[in-house]
């Protein structure tokens, strides 16, 4: 077993009957999935939002079933992975850029549980270039607006050679901060500027942190307070 399956098959098992459970995207995800619908093969009764097409239809082939998440006004738990975790369990996510519904699903949900391996773990976020979901409309200005307030790279994504488009229809951002002093000012800030959708960083969202290690020996962090 390695650090990813460690950690999503450990936050598998806190999947109890009835819940609705929100499925995040990527390859730590995968394994929570995989371990969930195979746990609904064996009769786990639950409905589940996912937070992408990719998991959507990662979940379709494992049987488990998706409700819309307009039918539903809170998640009884939400399990995804992250590109960074800092101590005070502040994230970059949106590597897989899925960031916006991840969001979403993660703050309806009364438990939001991020799955890690051991190389996620950082003293401070940064190192990882925080993804930025901007409208494509007139995105040239958006991009202004960033290049003129923070000193450091940005980089429109692109696959294929074409600019990503993400599931919401909406262009990536990718912004080497490098280090990042405050995440709670910096998400603020970022959330105030015309024509940003959201971004990646994800702070006081998180509830519990399962860190999945190479030898599958997984520890758990849960919030403090
Ligand atoms: O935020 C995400 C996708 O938008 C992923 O959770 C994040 O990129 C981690 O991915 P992986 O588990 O493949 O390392």
């Amino acid at each position: 077993m390695n650090a990813k399956q460690a950690a999503g098959y450990r936050a598998a098992e806190l999947v109890r009957d009835g819940m609705i459970v929100g499925l995040g995207t990527g390859s730590t995800a995968y394994y929570a999935i995989e371990k969930i619908g195979q746990r609904v093969a064996e009769g786990l009764q639950i409905r589940a939002i996912a937070t992408s097409n990719a998991s959507e239809e990662l979940a379709e082939s494992y049987g488990i079933p998706l409700v819309p998440a307009s039918e539903i006004h809170r998640l009884d738990l939400a399990i995804d992975g992250a590109d960074e975790v800092d101590p005070g369990m502040a994230l970059i996510k949106g590597g897989g850029g899925a960031l916006l519904r991840e969001k979403l699903v993660a703050m309806h949900s009364d438990r939001f549980i991020v799955i890690a391996d051991s190389g996620k773990m950082v003293s401070q976020l940064g190192q990882f270039k925080l993804p930025i979901e901007v409208v494509p409309f007139s995105y040239e200005w958006t991009l202004g607006q960033l290049q003129r307030r923070y000193d450091v790279d940005f980089e429109m994504r692109t696959r294929d050679g074409e600019l990503y488009v993400t599931d919401n229809g909406n262009y990536i951002v990718d912004a080497a901060f490098g280090k990042i002093e405050s995440p709670a000012q910096l998400s603020h800030e970022l959330k105030m500027i015309t024509g940003v959708v959201d971004h990646g960083l994800f702070v006081d969202i998180a509830d519990m942190v399962i860190v999945g290690y190479d030898d599958g020996a997984t520890e758990v962090i849960e919030k403090k307070g």
